[in-house]
């Protein structure tokens, strides 16, 4: 099988290449940002004809890598011949190549959540006109994909994602001066740093529910969240008959990544079209993992995680309010790792954009102009300290 990776050097891209790997696949196409160092190495190991980097390292990465095609077009690196299309790209960045991916006909094993959160209706438009194709690789979503396989979309009374809870679950009571290295410090999982510090105020669960609706054609209001500590339970789907089917797995984000790369060929072009795959052999050494210990679950705290109800009352009211607060969110994160602003303030300013976010529908257009817009008010508010 021939892959492409983009964001081929973060968490998720490296850990695809750990799947290529194992599974003596062949790389294409690999698409980075500017950490050239590594990707340099995996071009050295994986050999691939294209590499797409930021165009800010576009010049150093031609000289550091005489050997191979360099590219700044990531969208051009997302449409060239591949059996499946692994996008591992963080933040709105990533929506145009999964785009033209689909609109170009690909397979493609979506890890960028930004593009179901934002713009699903035109992810599967474009997958209608180009014939592509999607599988998502999020460990709760493959989850969901995985309990929906062989049943039909009509019979789901509930889909429950499972959150870790983050590095907060259980304190401290204050969360007003919690830092930048406290909140990157995951329970559970190893992962770049947006959707760490999501995770830790539960925005993450947040865009999930918003990406779980959008992927399966769900309302918001049949998309739940429990609590769930140990993180083997990714998943759960309630049917209409009172029966419950869960998926669990190790904390191992090369299972759904593998999953997904298996499935993409055959994967959904349009909401809840669940066709499941043929698994691929065993990943990492799991097949043995143990069924010990306590699992536990409880509710959620939307009073001490308000970025949970933020995301609903975007993600219900829909438009192009998914947009604002995806972006409002993408700058208060970056200001609290830079030390501008406080934990506490992620949701004041999320919330401020949402408060003042213009009605209208969804278009490429009204998509840019809101994200430009909310980039901009949330930077404003942002500058005020509540
Ligand atoms: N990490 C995880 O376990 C999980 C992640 N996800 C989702 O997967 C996505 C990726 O997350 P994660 O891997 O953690 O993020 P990382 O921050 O670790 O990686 C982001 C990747 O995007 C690359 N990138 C940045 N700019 C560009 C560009 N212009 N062109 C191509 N690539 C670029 C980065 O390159 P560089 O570093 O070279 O600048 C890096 O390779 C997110 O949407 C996240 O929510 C979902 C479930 C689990
Ligand atoms: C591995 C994965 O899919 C992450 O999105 C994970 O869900 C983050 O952990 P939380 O459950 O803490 O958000
Ligand atoms: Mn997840």
């Amino acid at each position: 099988m021939k892959v492409t990776v983009l964001g081929s050097t973060g968490s998720i891209g490296t850990q695809a290449l750990d799947v290529v790997r194992e599974r003596g696949w062949s790389v294409g196409t690999l698409a980075a940002g500017r950490n050239l160092e590594l990707l340099a190495a995996q071009v050295r190991e994986f050999r691939p004809e294209v590499v797409s980097v930021d165009a800010s390292v576009y010049a150093a990465a031609r000289d550091r890598l005489p050997h191979v095609i360099v590219t700044s077009d990531v969208s051009g690196a997302a449409v060239r011949p591949a059996d499946v299309v692994v996008n591992a790209m963080s933040g709105l960045i990533g929506l145009e190549p999964t785009r033209a991916a689909l609109l170009a006909g690909q397979a493609v094993a979506l890890a960028t959540k930004e593009a179901m959160v934002t713009a699903a209706h035109l992810m599967w438009e474009a997958a209608a006109a180009g014939g592509g194709r999607v599988v998502p690789v999020d460990s709760e979503h493959t989850g969901v994909y995985q309990c929906l396989t062989g049943e039909h979309i009509g019979d789901v009374a509930e889909v429950i994602l499972t959150a870790s809870g983050g590095p907060f679950r259980d304190g401290p009571a204050d969360l007003s001066r919690v830092t930048p290295a406290q909140a990157l410090k995951h329970p559970s999982w190893t992962m770049g740093p947006k959707v760490t510090i999501d995770s830790s105020t539960l925005m993450n669960k947040g865009l999930e529910v918003m990406e779980c609706a959008s992927l399966y054609g769900l309302p918001m209001t049949q998309v739940g969240v429990v609590i769930h500590p140990q993180s083997l339970m990714h998943a759960a789907v309630r049917f209409r008959d009172g029966s419950l089917k869960a998926q669990f797995g190790p904390t191992d984000m090369r299972l759904p990544i593998a999953y997904a790369m298996d499935a993409a060929p055959t994967g959904m072009t349009h909401p809840g079209d669940v066709r499941g795959t043929r698994r691929g052999p065993e990943v990492a050494g799991h097949v043995a993992w143990p069924l010990r210990g306590e699992w536990q679950f409880r509710d959620p705290d939307l009073d001490r995680f308000p970025c949970l109800a933020l995301a609903y009352r975007a993600g219900t009211g829909g438009r192009l309010l998914p947009v604002a607060l995806n972006a409002a969110d993408e700058v208060a994160v970056d200001a609290f790792l830079a030390g501008r602003i406080g934990y506490l303030d992620i949701p004041r300013v999320i919330g401020g954009v949402l408060d003042e976010t213009p009605a209208g529908d969804l278009t490429w257009d009204t998509l840019h102009a809101t994200d430009a817009w909310a980039r901009i008010r949330a930077g404003e508010l942002c500058g005020v300290r509540a």
